[in-house]
């Protein structure tokens, strides 16, 4: 059968018909998708805030539940996991249903450790309220082989790895070539622009070597790159391309419209008293992700508030795997307010930059200077922050990828949020690059990335004695010995609680990861900043953004308050409502030639959303 090229041309014919359609496809439902009502229950169930689809969901859920292959390009927080869990879980009530398999009918691989445990608690949640018999495990390459075979001996419908993983499980015959060949029908790669920076590509060959041809592929990413092609290459059929307009082209929108940015120059040495100024006198609205790019730096800058009684715990490579994942549960449960996290993936990054990633995961240098940092872990990338309504670059990302990345664990969903990002001298290019990465020139640049106008020079000044004083009492020293204390509790805790949690996981809260570092409890004076030395302007700011809070219910989810800021973005820029679907050559001719009246219909929803 011919394939004729029908791309751009026949996107825009239709244009019009787009803008009458758009009141309709706002309103589609999940039932409208075609989701079972099972799922649909199990989503009201799940979170009340879950009503209505997102743009991607609208037009992945029906392409997936068709068996189409599908690209899915949409940026951080657009919904991406349930776009493609809910159609995944429907099709295996079908196979379930069926001839038991000999292995897993559906791989869902991810980049790193704590996406794998991301998304097994929402595939685990989602069918436990369904109240379905389908079993789905986590492998991680930490797991023996024995307890791998174990965890497959059970047959589960569905495993959710790493590519790593899913290549150490082959090789070492824990799974077996044959039956991925007779028995996989899904294959999901999440964070597929991550996957071959990570260094998976040779791990990924030696699955796809094993593919049925009748396998559905699935690819999700928040960005375009050359690996998502290369990926697509290797392992789709001519699939669906779903693309959100700003992952390609229209890049100032790479970030959501709902999140706000800012920034504040400062020098290096006057950063740790600008982070102060911002939390103590409330000027951002908590939950609050702050970023630095070395993990001594995060102790530095824990310690530090500490002295102010400002309390917060640390996420990084370098902590126990389990640590990590509690760390994520408290603070997504809302148990502490403040978490630094260090982005072992900027380092990634800037390797890969240079050419030379590939090389250096094999040098032994390489080998040894990352002993002890967990390569399968990324902080930033896919990972679900609950609620998080300001994040700040306490230093900035290395790269425009790496501030996009960041920035996007705010205003997740239709949430909203903040962003401020502290530079000095030195990180001025970098945000320079950000800026021209978003497509802005410096006349541009007041819209999308505003210098932070609640913190006034007096605020600033105010502080000042107290905290270059407090400063100098967090020496190298002391850095140094909390980190390794710091690491010294998290891997008892880590390996003594390990089957205590598994036992009593209502536990996990009696754990917690903010506690103070320092013997001695912070100074009276310095805990709470007495009103003769708050700037009048500076005061005023806070108790508006505390005001903000509390109109807000301190909660980022809320869906009245959502759906009311949601309908104040036009259409065409809200990110959330438009993208564009590039259908595979042979489909699109297929509806040209025989379209009847359903086809028609089911055409619409595809293109117009
Ligand atoms: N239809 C919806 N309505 C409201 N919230 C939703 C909806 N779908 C998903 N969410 C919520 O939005 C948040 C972000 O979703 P998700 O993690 O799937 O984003 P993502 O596109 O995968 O982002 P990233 O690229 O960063 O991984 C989650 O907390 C999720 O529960």
């Amino acid at each position: 059968m011919a394939i004729t090229e029908e791309k751009p041309a026949q996107e825009t014919e239709h244009k019009g018909e787009e803008a009458e359609e758009e009141e309709e496809e706002e309103e589609l439902t999940f039932e409208q998708l075609g989701l079972d009502p099972r799922l649909i229950r199990a989503l009201n169930k799940k979170d009340i805030s879950i009503t209505k689809p997102t743009p991607i969901q609208r037009v992945a859920i029906p392409l997936i539940l068709e068996g189409k292959d599908v690209v899915a390009r949409a940026k951080t927080g657009s919904g991406k996991t349930l776009a493609y869990l809910l159609p995944l879980v429907q099709k295996l009530f079908a196979i379930s249903g069926s001839n038991r398999k000999l292995a897993p009918s559906a791989f869902i691989l991810v980049p790193s450790g704590e996406l794998c445990q991301q998304v097994h608690k929402e595939f685990s949640s989602l069918i436990d309220s369904c109240k379905v018999q389908l079993k789905a495990v986590q492998l991680t390459t930490k797991m023996p082989d024995p307890d791998l075979r174990t965890a497959l001996a059970g047959l589960p419908d569905i495993v959710v790895s790493t590519p790593a993983c899913v290549a150490k499980c082959l090789s070492a015959g824990v799974l077996q070539s044959s039956s991925i060949n007779d028995s996989l029908e899904i294959l999901v790669l999440d964070e597929a622009d991550l996957l071959l920076s990570f260094g998976y590509e040779n791990d990924l060959k030696a699955l796809t070597a094993f593919l049925p041809r009748r396998c559905q592929c699935l690819l999700m990413s928040a960005t375009s790159s050359a690996d998502v092609d290369k990926l697509k290459k290797l392992i789709l059929h001519n699939p669906y391309i779903l693309t959100l307009p700003e992952v390609e082209g229209v890049k100032d929108e790479a970030i959501p419209k709902n999140v706000q940015q800012f920034w504040i120059s400062c020098s290096n040495q006057d950063k740790l008293l600008h982070i102060l100024a911002l939390l103590k006198l409330e000027l951002v609205q908590k939950k609050v992700l702050i970023f630095t790019n070395s993990i001594d730096m995060s102790f530095r800058l824990r310690l530090f508030l500490e002295k102010f009684g400002i309390k917060s715990a640390v996420l990084n490579a370098e902590l126990p795997q389990n640590s990590r994942l509690h760390i994520l549960e408290e603070f997504n449960a809302g148990l502490f307010d403040y978490l630094i996290a260090t982005d072992d993936n900027e380092t990634k990054e800037k390797e890969q930059a240079d050419g030379s990633l590939a090389e250096s995961r094999k040098s032994k240098r390489h080998a040894k200077a990352k002993q002890k940092l967990d390569s399968e872990f990324g902080v930033v990338r896919g990972i679900d922050f609950k609620n998080v309504h300001t994040v700040i670059n306490y230093d900035m990302p290395l790269s425009a990828a790496g501030y996009v990345h960041r920035i996007g664990r705010t205003g997740r969903g239709y949430s909203t949020g903040a962003s401020v990002s502290l530079v000095s001298t030195d990180e001025m290019e970098i945000l320079e690059d950000i800026k021209s990465f978003f497509g802005g020139d410096d006349s541009k640049d007041s819209n999308l990335i505003s210098p932070f106008p609640l913190l006034t020079k007096n605020a600033v000044e105010s502080l000042r004695y107290r905290a270059e004083d407090t400063a100098k009492s967090v020496t190298k020293v002391a850095v140094r010995e909390a980190r390794a204390q710091d690491l010294r509790n998290e891997i008892l805790n880590s390996e003594k609680l390990k089957a205590h949690f598994k036992a009593n996981p209502k536990d996990l809260d009696l754990l917690k990861h903010d506690k103070v570092l320092s013997k001695n409890p912070p100074a009276p004076h310095l805990r709470d900043v007495p009103d003769y030395l708050l700037d009048p302007t500076t005061k005023e700011a806070s108790k508006m953004v505390k005001l903000a809070r509390a109109a807000m219910g301190n909660n980022n989810n809320n869906s009245a308050r959502r759906q009311g800021s949601r309908s104040k973005f036009k259409r065409n820029r809200d990110p959330l409502k438009s993208f564009s679907v590039e259908a595979p050559k042979r489909a699109l001719k297929g509806k040209r030639e025989g379209q009847d009246g359903d086809n028609t219909r089911k055409h619409k929803r595809r293109r117009a959303v």
